[in-house]
């Protein structure tokens, strides 16, 4: 049994040229520290995953996806007690637009080498292969 999962808003912001924003964990990162992620964190209490989204994408890269974030995944994590809310969005940001307000570096990444040589925190990569592999994307993709 799991009650009362910890639930977490992350994000899956992809530029023009169809790279994903991706997040390096800083080395005193309480949980997964060094590890590869996506920005995002708690849901807050009173808070809905449409909210907390938006809200840690700007206080951890400063950046606004150019229309509302929209959902892609929910997934049960219980061995870690989670729930991660999974959106996605467009940016016409780049990279120099990036303000690292968490962790230890945010960079646009090609999609072809997202998986080289990063280890992801728990559910991240299965999350982000199915990503790459959607519809949705495809569409994002069409749309830059
Ligand atoms: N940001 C992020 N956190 C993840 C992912 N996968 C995953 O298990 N986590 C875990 C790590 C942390 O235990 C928790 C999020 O913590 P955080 O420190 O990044 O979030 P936060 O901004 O809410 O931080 P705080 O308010 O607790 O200080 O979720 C992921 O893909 N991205």
């Amino acid at each position: 049994m799991d009650d009362n999962p910890v639930q977490l808003a992350v994000v899956m912001l992809v530029n023009r040229a169809g790279e994903l924003l991706l997040q390096l964990r800083d080395e005193h990162a309480p949980n997964f520290p060094n590890m590869w992620a996506l920005p995002g964190g708690h849901i807050e209490p009173g808070e809905t995953p449409e909210q907390a989204a938006p809200r840690e994408l700007m206080e951890e890269a400063s950046l606004r996806p150019d229309s509302p974030l929209r959902l892609f995944l929910v997934q049960p994590v219980p061995e870690h007690h989670r729930v991660k809310h999974y959106f996605y969005g467009m940016t016409s940001a780049v990279q120099d637009d990036v303000v690292l307000g968490e962790g230890a570096a945010m960079v646009f990444t090609p999609a072809e080498q997202v998986f080289e040589g990063r280890e992801f925190t728990p559910g991240t990569a299965l999350a982000i292969t199915e990503f790459l592999a959607s519809a949705e994307y495809a569409q994002l993709r069409e749309r830059a």
